[in-house]
Order: C-alpha cells, then structure tokens, then sequence
C-alpha cells in the first residue's frame, strides 16, 4: 500500500467538497472536524433540492441517525445521485438494529451500493443480518465479532467496509487491513463516528476506495492519540483533536500510522 501520508496531502491539495446528510448530534462536529483536515463541508437535507445539491459535490456521506420519513427519502435521492454519476458515497447506518424503520432505511441504501460503509461493530452485525448486542447508538461487541460480517456486506454491495473501534477492521472483500490507531477518549465524545465519515468522505475523491479509507481511518485514530496526550478528559479532547486533525502532517502521518494487512 501507497503510504498513507500521500492521501492525505491529495485530499488537501483538492479540499474537496463534501456534502452531508448527517443527524442532528453530528452536524456541527461533523462539519468542525471537515473543516479542520482541509476539506469543504456541507449539510444539506432539505428534499426540494438534496438530489440538486448532490450533483454539486466531490463526495456525500448519509447517516440515519436522527432521520425522519422525508430525510429518509433525500438520502435515498442524493445517494442514487451518486451512484448514477459514479461518484463516491459513504453509509454510516447508525443504530440499525435497533427499529424497522432504520432497517427498512438501509435496505433501500444497501440496494445503491455505498462505496463505503462504516460503522462500529454492533451496527455492521445488525446490516448484516447477523443481530448484534448494540445499546442504541453505542456498540456492544468488539470488532472481531463482525468482521466475518463486514466480509459479507463487502461481497454484496462491492464496496469497502469499515468496523470502527480500539482496533478498526477495513475489508473489500478480497484484501483487508487492521488499523490500530486511535485513544480510548473517542468513543466518549458523541459523533466522533459521525464525523469520521466525513473525513473518509473528502479522502475517497479521486483516490482508490480501499486504500483512501485505510488512510482516512489511521489519521483519524493518530489524532486522536496526540489529543489525548494534552487532555483532561472528554471536553478537553474534543477542543484538542480538531487542532491535531489540523496539525498532523502527511509525513508525521506516515510514521505514525499503524496499518498492518489482516
Ligand atoms: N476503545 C477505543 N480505543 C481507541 N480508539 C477507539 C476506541 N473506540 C473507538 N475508537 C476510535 O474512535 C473513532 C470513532 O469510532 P466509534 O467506533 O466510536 O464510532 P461510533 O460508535 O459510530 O461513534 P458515534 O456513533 O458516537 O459517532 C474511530 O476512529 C475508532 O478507531
Ligand atoms: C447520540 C446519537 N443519537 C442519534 S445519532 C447520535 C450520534 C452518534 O451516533
Ligand atoms: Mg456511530
């Protein structure tokens, strides 16, 4: 694999714009930490002009997690925007397990295959038919528990899947890869998922699927570790990793990443 520094100065140099239909926890976050790797954010929703918007974009990201009947349908519209134009989208499917209305949600999703979906372990057990301890939006198996899973979902929609967690699981099927980066503080700030989508989301454009996420995930996780190191605890490493995610350079990214082949 290319090192992942590259991706990351080719996401910069492009700063993408990436357009988001994300929940309500996520939005400013999301868009914070869009901001702070380099890349253009934008949250648009609204079904007048969702399939418009998407036209507009280098990349979208869908996340379900706060969706009502009309958001569900935007998703389904931008996202089939994307598809069509063959540009690339990412499905974070956030709590699927857990009513009929988000299975159904990504049922329709899944059918205009995402070029990636992440999501922690719980909820790629659940996509998969597999069920899944989830509590709500939280995971409650570890990784290794859905990556059979994540093969699966792989093989079936021909996309990348990633499983978040202390050590993140990325396949496409064929290849995949261990990236062990990341802080225990993560999890305990709300939407960092979220926004990790977003950052995979600016790095998918123009670069191959696979290796972008692999990157996306390893700088996500090194930032987190050199929040970690100034933080008292959960709101001072939410203000500390925007400035790593800010900070971090390619070559910093290439030393520190902790990718290994699965
Ligand atoms: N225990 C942990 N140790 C280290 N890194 C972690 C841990 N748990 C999660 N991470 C990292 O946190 C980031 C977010 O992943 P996480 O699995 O928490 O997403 P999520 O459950 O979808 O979050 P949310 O729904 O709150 O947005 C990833 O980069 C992941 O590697
Ligand atoms: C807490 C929460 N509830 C619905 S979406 C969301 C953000 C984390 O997934
Ligand atoms: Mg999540």
């Amino acid at each position: 694999m290319t090192e992942t520094g590259h991706y990351l100065a080719k996401m910069r140099a492009t700063a993408p714009l990436v357009h988001n239909i994300t929940n309500f926890v996520a939005m400013n976050v999301m868009a914070n930490v869009q901001l702070a790797v380099g890349a253009s954010p934008a949250m648009v929703h609204a079904l007048p002009e969702v399939a418009e918007f998407a036209l507009l974009a280098g990349a979208l990201t869908v996340n379900i997690g706060t969706a009502d009947t009309d958001w569900a349908e935007g998703m389904v519209q931008a996202a089939a925007v994307m598809t069509r134009i063959s540009r690339p989208w990412v499905l974070d499917p956030v709590g699927v397990g857990a009513t009929r209305f988000r299975q159904d949600l990504c049922a329709r999703l899944l059918d205009l295959r995402p070029t990636v979906i992440r999501a922690n372990a719980s909820e790629i057990l659940a996509l998969s038919g597999l069920g899944g301890q989830a509590h709500g939006v939280d995971a409650g198996d570890p990784v290794e528990a859905a990556e059979a899973a994540a093969r699966v979902l792989a093989a079936q929609t021909g996309g990348v899947v990633a499983v978040s967690g202390p050590v993140d699981y990325v396949t496409d099927g064929r290849q995949a890869f261990r990236i062990g980066n990341g802080h225990a503080l993560m999890p305990k700030v709300t939407a960092l998922g979220c926004s990790l989508n977003g950052v995979i989301g600016a790095f998918l454009v123009g670069q191959p699927p696979l290796d972008a996420t692999v990157a996306a995930l390893a700088y996500y996780g090194l930032a987190g570790e050199i929040a970690a190191k100034e933080a008292q605890g959960p709101g001072s490493f939410a203000v500390a990793f925007l400035d790593a995610l800010a900070a971090l350079t390619p070559e910093a990214l290439s030393a520190g990443a902790k990718v290994r082949a699965a």
